[in-house]
């Protein structure tokens, strides 16, 4: 089976497992809630972050909004949908002089005439390594066979 069923949370095997007991997503009717989802990658590594050979660590906000959306992406995959679908955004940065750079990734894949958008800036996200997480919600209507 793949999809959530109405009512149902999922958790997409091959994806980043969620870091607590919740689901990717969880279908509600027609909408369709995807939990913060971040940069991070099966591998638990993050794009976007990287170490030189100090082990200084460089963080990437363009690298790490473009992950966080395809990923997003991949998982209204799993739902049916895709990236079209999405109807409202909240995204969660660290600091708000990252702003231009979110800004800039996220034209590459919504306009006005895209979701709704709020963005907010948090003291931390559950990774030192996070510059940002975003919550999407998507109107993809159910097929009912
Ligand atoms: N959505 C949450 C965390 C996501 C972390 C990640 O995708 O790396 C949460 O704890 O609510």
């Amino acid at each position: 089976m793949s999809g959530a069923e109405n009512g149902e949370g999922r958790v997409i095997p091959g994806k980043a497992r969620p870091r607590g007991r919740f689901p990717h997503y969880r279908r509600a009717g027609d909408f369709v809630f995807v939990s913060g989802t971040s940069s991070r990658r099966p591998d638990n590594s993050f794009a976007g972050a990287s170490a030189d050979e100090f082990g200084v660590v460089s963080l990437d906000i363009k690298e790490q909004t473009r992950a966080v959306i395809e990923n997003i992406g991949a998982i209204l995959a799993d739902a049916g949908g895709s990236l079209a679908d999405v109807v409202d955004v909240t995204s969660f940065l660290v600091n708000m002089n990252d702003f231009g750079g979110y800004n800039t990734v996220y034209a590459e894949y919504f306009d006005e005439a895209g979701p709704a958008r709020t963005t907010v800036a948090v003291h931390q996200l559950p990774h030192p390594h996070l510059l940002i997480e975003i919550k999407a919600t998507a109107f993809i209507p159910r097929i009912d066979l």
